[in-house]
């Protein structure tokens, strides 16, 4: 009830036991705070909080408009309705070295587990457009370095995302992806993220050229085949993500469903694809707020 009871320095110790395992651990993308409820519910393993997703809640595009405020806000009001530990996107954390050594802070104030910082230039771009690009090996070093070195839990899961593949074409891409991961670890990474792959040989690839926990970004309509939870274990990913996804399928249901509405005039006929009120009112633990109540107060009117 109103909040979730497993406290951040818990959710960061067991993302890294659970890491540890060498399980593919599976983090949908949650649009609000109730998403990530459902997400527990059905049992994943963790919450993702994406930056695309936090853009267009706004109605904004995913360029770098969204400020740490905002990320560490919305992020806070997720991760605390989830027992689950919840890895945020911070973009490329929001400016030079000492405002990523503060972004870092804030993540940890707002009760996240991990978040992942980019190897983009400022304004950044979605990783999977063309025309991104990647700022030096030093500079996104340099980030890395900042992140660790301002975190006060040491669980706080710092992974580096590197969208340096998508700048060049063919192997000579994933050659560079390769090397660029290799640097991130050295200044302290804990996990990467490689941005953008192909195909699952250049998963594999990166995979034995780093052993630290990488994720796969499993994100539609982008630049990577949608491999299955299954394929990706197979090759020993750690994280797998489906950052936009939820977003994308309750807006195109509410699309739909507005369509109904101008044709029928009612929505009798979609119920069965609403969630029903009763379902809302367990995911919200309404009964225990009714046990609450009626401890605290007497709603009888007395005669
Ligand atoms: C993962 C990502 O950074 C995000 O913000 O969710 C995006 C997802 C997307 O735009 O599809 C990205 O891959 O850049
Ligand atoms: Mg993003």
């Amino acid at each position: 009830m109103l909040y979730s009871k497993t406290t951040a320095e818990q959710k960061r110790l067991a993302l890294r036991e659970r890491l540890a395992s060498g399980e593919l651990l599976r983090f949908p993308g949650a649009f609000n705070p109730l998403s990530a409820r459902l997400i527990e519910r059905k049992g994943f393993d963790g919450v993702y909080i994406s930056g695309a997703v936090l853009a267009a809640d706004l109605g904004l595009p995913d360029i770098g408009l969204t400020t740490l405020s905002e990320v560490a806000g919305r992020g806070e009001q997720i991760a605390r309705m989830t027992e689950l530990p919840a890895i945020i996107d911070a973009d490329t954390g929001f400016g030079e070295p000492m405002n990523v050594a503060r972004t870092i802070q804030s993540l940890e104030n707002a009760g996240i587990a991990g978040c992942h910082i980019e190897d983009q230039i400022n304004p950044k771009r979605c990783g999977h457009l063309d025309g991104k690009a990647v700022v030096d090996v030093d500079t996104a070093a340099k980030r890395i370095r900042a992140a660790v070195d301002a975190r006060r839990d040491p669980n706080f899961l710092i992974m580096a995302r590197t969208d340096i593949r998508a700048t060049a074409d063919g192997p000579m891409g994933l050659d560079i992806a390769v090397d660029r991961a290799k640097a991130l670890v050295d200044a302290g990474a804990d996990a990467i993220f490689p941005e953008a792959m192909r195909t699952l040989e250049e998963f594999e690839t990166m995979r034995g050229a780093v052993d630290v926990p990488l994720l796969a970004n499993m994100t539609e309509f982008g630049k990577s085949e949608l491999f299955s939870a299954q394929q990706l274990a197979d090759i020993g990913m750690n994280i797998v993500i489906w950052p936009v996804s939820m977003l994308r399928i309750a807006m195109g249901a509410t699309g739909r469903a507005l369509d109904t509405l101008n044709d029928e005039g009612h929505l009798r006929g979609r119920l069965d694809e609403m969630q029903h009120r009763a379902d809302l009112y367990d995911l919200v633990d309404y009964e225990a707020y009714n046990r609450f109540d009626s401890g605290v107060f007497n709603f009888e009117v007395e005669r």
